[in-house]
């Protein structure tokens, strides 16, 4: 069975506290909104879709123990709960735009003469559960366009060697991953050789989570760190890049852990195809390109230690940008639940 970083039933949420992982295996209960910000601004849940996802249900959380009957008032404050939860993490699209259509739900039930207090909760409730479905049936798309497209430019029924970034799997989303789904569909297929993850510095998502996600689904992996990439590509004839994506600029330039954008200039030189696998809840139309994309700092504790161990010299300072931007330029193509399309094309599959 796949790693569950979020559990849920009506009333009770739990989430994975990837804080501890892999050495501890610690569930922490979401109580609401308050908790839902926390445990995602301290990235004891992280990745674009899980924060989306676990944002949105700490406030189902909150809807249900509600007892007003006022749908205005109630509208009012789920406006603010949710752009509260959006602040939590400035990068990563796909919590602004859930936000966004709950509020346009709680607008139109709130104007409807119809809808009861209690149906507008039920209604919102049952709208943000949909989330967690919705999520793996989209991964579970991607990875088939994914691993079809990989496959396609292959001779003959050759194995791949697969090279990812930061973590994309499980725990990354409600099950099955993006870019790890598309290398998880690579192995069912029987065609993945090898996959390579790095360590993904200085939160260390790679080394922490995908390879304890890669060794749970006992799929053929290596760990490399991040400095590695160039010699990797130079020496094991890499297949194809595959990374997951925070935010996709309508003109297909993305945002994604820090180090994308280093690991696609030199998959360039090597004439490696790179590839984004993100599922349309990354992608921002509103935005024509990456330069306006809010990139989060994270504080410089993350850089200088690792856990309680001090590892930088005292009084030096630093710079922690947690994602950078990939240029459409360097992009082969972006791989969603509805297909695989080059960055230019990607106006004709999003609405
Ligand atoms: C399916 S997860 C896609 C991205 O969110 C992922 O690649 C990433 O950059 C995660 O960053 P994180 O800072 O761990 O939330």
């Amino acid at each position: 069975m796949s790693l569950e970083s979020i559990r849920y039933e009506r009333g009770r949420l739990e989430i994975l506290d990837q804080l501890l992982l892999p050495l501890q295996t610690r569930y922490i209960k979401v109580q609401g909104v308050e908790d839902g910000w926390k445990v995602i601004n301290k990235m004891q849940v992280r990745g674009a879709p899980a924060i989306a996802i676990v944002g949105c249900l700490s406030l189902a959380i909150e809807i249900l123990k509600d007892d007003c009957v006022d749908k205005k008032i109630m509208r009012q404050e789920i406006e603010g709960k949710l752009n509260y939860l959006v602040s939590a993490r400035p990068t990563a699209v796909n919590i602004k735009l859930a936000a966004d259509e709950l509020i346009n739900l709680a607008n139109s039930l709130s104007a409807d003469e119809n809808v009861t207090a209690d149906d507008f909760r039920e209604r919102l409730i049952r709208n943000i559960e949909s989330m967690l479905i919705k999520d793996i049936e989209d991964n579970k798309a991607i990875g088939k366009f994914g691993c079809e497209t990989i496959l396609k430019r292959l001779e003959g029924d050759s194995h791949v060697r697969v090279l990812t970034h930061c973590n994309t799997g499980s725990l990354a989303t409600a099950g099955y991953g993006t870019a790890l789904g598309v290398i998880r569909s690579l192995h069912a297929a029987k065609r993945l050789e090898h996959v390579y993850c790095t360590e993904t510095r200085p939160y260390n998502q790679g080394a922490r989570l995908t390879a304890y996600e890669l060794v749970h689904e006992k799929i053929p992996s290596t760990l490399i760190i991040d400095s590695m990439v160039s010699a990797l590509m130079h020496a094991r004839n890499i297949t194809a890049v595959v990374v997951g994506a925070d935010r996709v600029a309508a003109n297909g330039d993305t945002a994604n852990k820090i180090g994308t954008y280093q690991i696609a200039i030199v998959a360039k030189y090597h004439n490696v195809p790179f590839y984004v696998a993100a599922p349309l809840t990354s992608i921002d139309m509103s935005l024509k390109s990456g330069d306006r994309i809010k990139i989060e700092e994270r504080p410089d504790r993350e850089m200088t230690h690792i856990g309680e161990h001090r590892i930088a010299a005292p009084g030096i300072s630093c710079w922690n940008p947690s994602f950078d931007i990939t240029p459409a330029s360097l992009i082969t193509g972006i791989i969603i639940e509805k297909g695989v399309f080059s960055p230019g094309k990607l106006h004709e599959a999003v609405p």
